[in-house]
């Protein structure tokens, strides 16, 4: 029970609340009973908890099934990315750098007219107006712009007049500001956030403690969304609450044109278990991960896959073990298999060492080789397979062929082959439809491990992976490769997978559709002529 409030069948004042979602307050028992009946279709299954390291986040209040619902809400704010591509700032869907519509208003970039009377966009629009500000603003192709920047911020101030409520829901959440103001990006958010809207808009009645403030609560609590086209960022506020884990037992879609988030659960939660999502990539290894929330959330994450140090059994962070590899004459043994491991995973300063022989290598050499190995990546024109295919080449003996950097080539390989433009399945060679089927096995093993149950990661490799062995199976059977009842045995199995996607993915309104067709194609294939 916590706090009191008013029964929400009387409205006289109660201290007994509901106990699934401790959000509803009753006088008595009778009151309560009468509620149900319609309150059982709100009471969402979790409650906020508060505890020294993770500080507010949510409990199960009873057990939750895979693939239930958690919770369902509207953000309060809503807006582009820090650092985007350019995007409409009344839709927010991507607008091309060279030919879109400037606002006739304030001059930033909308998708069109249609677009000039967008909610999200009145009120800093009459206000750049009444300012006498015009944006004059030119995006170079390819090339994402800070110039977006203090679009939410400015919307998260003017709710202080427009919806206080909201407002100071906002401003109660976590900042870690005084972290935050250290950084060399604060220092940049001074001049480009603080001066834009003090100087630039002369709304001086924001002192720079609450400019910053709010900047560093949307860092530390916005949710990215991507849906159909529109790449942004937007806070829930009961979201937000969720704690971080490695593996989570929670993904989220965005639904309809106000990007309502619908929080699912991946795997069953049991009553009083933390309800996670994760802040950071499923394939980053635990350097990576940990390197990443520490700077963007400002914590130390000490999960169970950040503390085993071969991460579930997958090694995704490891590397191999050069000693064992050279056996001493200079010639390379590729089938060794050793692997590097850290002493301590949660100690980046903790050396690392091999699992079968006696070498170890400093922490901090582990942590510089990781970046590295990071920019190389990020060097690779990810729209070539052939320079994948060569980076993969080039490192997969020295790193080992789950190491994340490794997986990371691999999965935008995967992605390419049957649905990048001149890689589409129907086209595809032999020789890359093979390629495609093996990365989708060996991504499939990772996530199983990693992102286990109904993550959107595993449905959309289970998509893909039955995609490929459908058109392999009829190629074969046109080729008299296999028999019919061999093409029918693997369409079977196709079937199972696609069954097995379409329930993990059918709350993304972005697959629905889709998944509907693929499902009546895919029975209809199973008769083979
Ligand atoms: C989106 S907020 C979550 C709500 C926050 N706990 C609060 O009280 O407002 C993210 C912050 O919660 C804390 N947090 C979340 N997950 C954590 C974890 N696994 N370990 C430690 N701190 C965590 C960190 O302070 C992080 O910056």
């Amino acid at each position: 029970m916590v706090g009191g409030g008013a029964c929400a069948v009387c409205r006289e004042a109660a201290t007994q609340c509901c106990s699934g979602c401790r959000a509803v307050f009753y006088c008595g028992r009778d009151h309560q009973r009468q509620h149900w009946k319609s309150h059982r279709l709100h009471c969402l299954p979790h409650r906020v908890a508060h505890d020294p390291r993770l500080g507010r986040h949510l409990l199960a209040t009873r057990d939750i099934k895979a693939g239930e619902v958690v919770a369902q809400e509207a953000p309060v704010v809503l807006g582009p990315k820090v650092v985007t591509r350019p995007v409409c700032v009344g839709c927010l869907v991507r607008v091309s750098e060279t030919d879109w519509h400037a606002c006739s208003g304030c001059g930033w970039p909308l998708c069109g007219p249609e677009c000039e009377g967008a909610a999200a966009h009145t009120a800093e629009c009459r206000l750049m107006r009444d300012k006498g500000f015009r944006a004059n603003l030119a995006f170079t192709p390819g090339k994402k712009e800070a110039a977006f920047c203090a679009i939410v911020p400015l919307r998260c101030l003017l709710l202080k007049e427009r919806d206080p409520a909201k407002y100071q829901s906002l401003m109660a959440m976590e900042s870690h500001l005084n972290e935050r103001r250290k950084t060399s990006l604060y220092s940049v958010y001074k001049h480009n956030i603080v001066g834009f809207i003090r100087n630039v808009l002369q709304l001086t009645q924001f002192d720079e403690e609450t400019i910053l403030t709010i900047a560093a609560i949307l860092d530390t609590n916005c949710f990215e969304i991507r849906k159909g086209g529109s790449k942004a960022r937007g806070v829930y506020p009961t979201a937000a609450l969720m704690a971080h884990d490695c593996t989570p037992n929670t993904k989220h879609v965005f639904k309809g044109s106000d990007f309502t988030i619908k929080i699912i659960a991946t795997s069953p939660i049991k009553k009083g278990d933390i309800i996670s999502t994760s802040y950071t990539q499923a394939l980053w290894g635990t350097i990576a991960r940990r390197a990443h929330l520490k700077m963007s959330k400002c914590f130390d994450c000490v999960c169970r896959r950040c503390a085993d140090p071969t991460e579930f059994g997958t090694y995704i962070g490891a590397i191999s073990c050069s000693k064992c590899k050279s056996s001493g004459n200079g010639i390379l043994d590729p089938d060794n298999e050793s692997k590097m491991i850290s002493t301590d995973p949660l100690d980046p300063a903790a050396p690392w060492k091999c699992e079968s022989c006696e070498h170890t290598i400093p922490g901090r050499q582990m942590a510089w080789g990781n970046d590295a190995m990071k920019q190389e990546l990020d060097a690779v024109d990810v729209s070539r397979p052939e320079a994948l295919e060569n980076f993969v080449e080039k490192y997969i003996s020295a790193l080992h062929p789950k190491n994340s950097f490794i997986v990371q080539a691999k999965y935008a390989l995967s992605q390419i082959y049957g649905n990048g433009a001149g890689y589409e399945l129907p086209e595809l060679p032999e020789h890359l439809l093979n390629r495609k089927i093996e990365l989708c096995h060996e991504l499939l093993e990772l996530a199983d491990a990693l992102s286990p149950g109904m993550s959107t990661f595993r449905g959309l490799l289970l998509y893909d992976l039955q995609a490929a062995m459908v058109v392999q199976a009829k190629r074969d059977f046109e080729n008299d490769k296999i028999t019919k009842q061999n093409a029918q045995d693997i369409m079977g199995d196709a079937m199972k997978l696609l069954q097995e996607a379409s329930e993990i993915l059918r709350q993304d309104p972005d697959m629905t559709d889709e998944l509907q067709s693929k499902m009546t194609n895919l029975a209809k294939e199973l008769e083979l002529d």
